[in-house]
């Protein structure tokens, strides 16, 4: 395969995988397991992170209107979730692969010993030859323990994983410069850092059955693409998409990776909720921290400790208009780093390993 990935998440958006009157697409379904059970006898560690548990079990019960909607949404994915796993379960064994489920909630992942412990798991599996494929555990995650949709959980596990690649199926070919129903918008073959303008591109609809929608993609796979990894989002309705995409023989967009960053900085880039303390820096330390040049956070820049902190927890750090810069593990205690507010020559308040830009 021309792209030379030895691991690659790949994640299915509802809608590849459901018909338009709300039933599972079963071929679809296998068509693609077809494709993951090639690319895998190629010697390709491939994690699965699939959407549809929600759809499935719409086509198996009749929900009463009078129920709201976070019960509704348990109610469905309970029963679907089976419903999907069994049907991918069957799949994969026609090819002599097992399959594994891992559900996930944001609680997973809310700290390094929690995060580890799911790195670890999904590392045996794919030891043992498993294929994993995740969801989100809808049945227990709600509101705002709820990661924002199935893209941003992908984004999680491609880098926890360390992938080379991330590959979004969803069921346009990629990001139009337009409204992608309009006759003129075209596919945006290749996106390099960050686009100011991308999200003006968007159109704030879903597809029928997706969450999240194309600017919470976008601004996913940039983020993961500023980690080191390549991300492609593709047309997983089309007939043989992923092997198309990776022999290089595919229109759809393309995120191109930055340097490769190292576990940690992984890891502190997705912990945003995770973050206790906010700091708040002067425009010339805001200005330096993203230089992209390896500068540690020092004391001098601060202006405010507006939230408290303690040693070796997350910090949001934010510039004078409350915008986000980044991200970083704290040396010390907020105690000790308001006594040091704007003083030259202190220790670092987080060290270049430690941080990540946001910007
Ligand atoms: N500029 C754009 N390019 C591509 N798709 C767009 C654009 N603007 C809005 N969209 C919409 O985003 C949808 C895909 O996002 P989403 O509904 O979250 O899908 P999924 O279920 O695959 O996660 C497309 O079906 C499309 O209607
Ligand atoms: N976890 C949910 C899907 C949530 C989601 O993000 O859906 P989608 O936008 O179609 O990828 C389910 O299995 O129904």
């Amino acid at each position: 395969m021309k792209l030379g990935y030895k691991k690659i998440v790949v994640k299915v958006g509802s809608n590849v995988i459901t018909q338009a009157n709300g039933l599972p697409d079963e071929a679809r379904i296998k068509h693609l397991v077809n494709q993951l059970a090639d690319i895998k006898k190629q010697g390709i560690e491939v994690i699965l992170v699939s959407s549809g548990a929600v759809a499935s079990g719409r086509s198996l019960i009749k929900v009463s209107e009078k129920q709201d909607a976070v019960t509704t949404r348990q109610l469905l994915a309970a029963i679907g979730q089976v419903k999907l796993i069994n049907t991918y379960s069957n799949f994969f064994a026609a090819h002599n692969i097992q399959c594994a489920q891992v559900l996930v909630t944001k609680e997973d992942f809310r700290d390094r010993a929690h995060y580890l412990n799911m790195k670890n798991c999904l590392q045996i599996l794919l030891q043992n030859e498993v294929i994993p494929v995740v969801n989100e555990n809808d049945v227990v995650s709600v509101t705002e323990l709820m990661f924002t949709d199935n893209d941003e959980l992908a984004g999680l596990i491609a880098s926890m994983l360390n992938a080379d690649a991330l590959i979004i199926l969803s069921n346009v070919n990629g990001i139009y410069n337009g409204d992608p129903k309009i006759e003129g918008s075209a596919v945006i073959e290749e996106i390099n850092g960050s686009v100011a303008n991308l999200a003006s591109f968007i159109q704030t609809g879903k597809s029928q059955f997706g969450r999240g929608g194309m600017i919470t993609k976008s601004t996913m796979a940039q983020k993961v693409a500023k980690l080191g990894i390549s991300v492609h989002i593709a047309n997983g309705t089309k007939d043989d998409v992923l092997i198309s995409l990776l022999n290089n023989d595919l229109v759809h967009t393309r995120f191109v990776p930055e340097k490769s960053k190292s576990g940690k900085k992984k890891w502190i880039a997705h912990s945003e909720t995770a973050a206790t303390g906010v700091v708040k820096l002067n425009d010339g330390a805001k200005t330096v921290l993203t230089s992209g040049k390896a500068t540690s956070l020092l004391p001098v820049g601060i202006i405010e400790i507006q939230t408290d902190f303690l040693k070796g927890d997350i910090i949001k750090i934010i510039d004078e208009k409350n915008n986000l810069i980044g991200l970083g593990i704290a040396e010390y205690g907020s105690d000790k780093a308001r006594e040091r507010i704007g003083q030259k020559k202190q220790k670092a308040l987080v060290h270049y390993d430690y941080f990540y830009s946001a910007i």
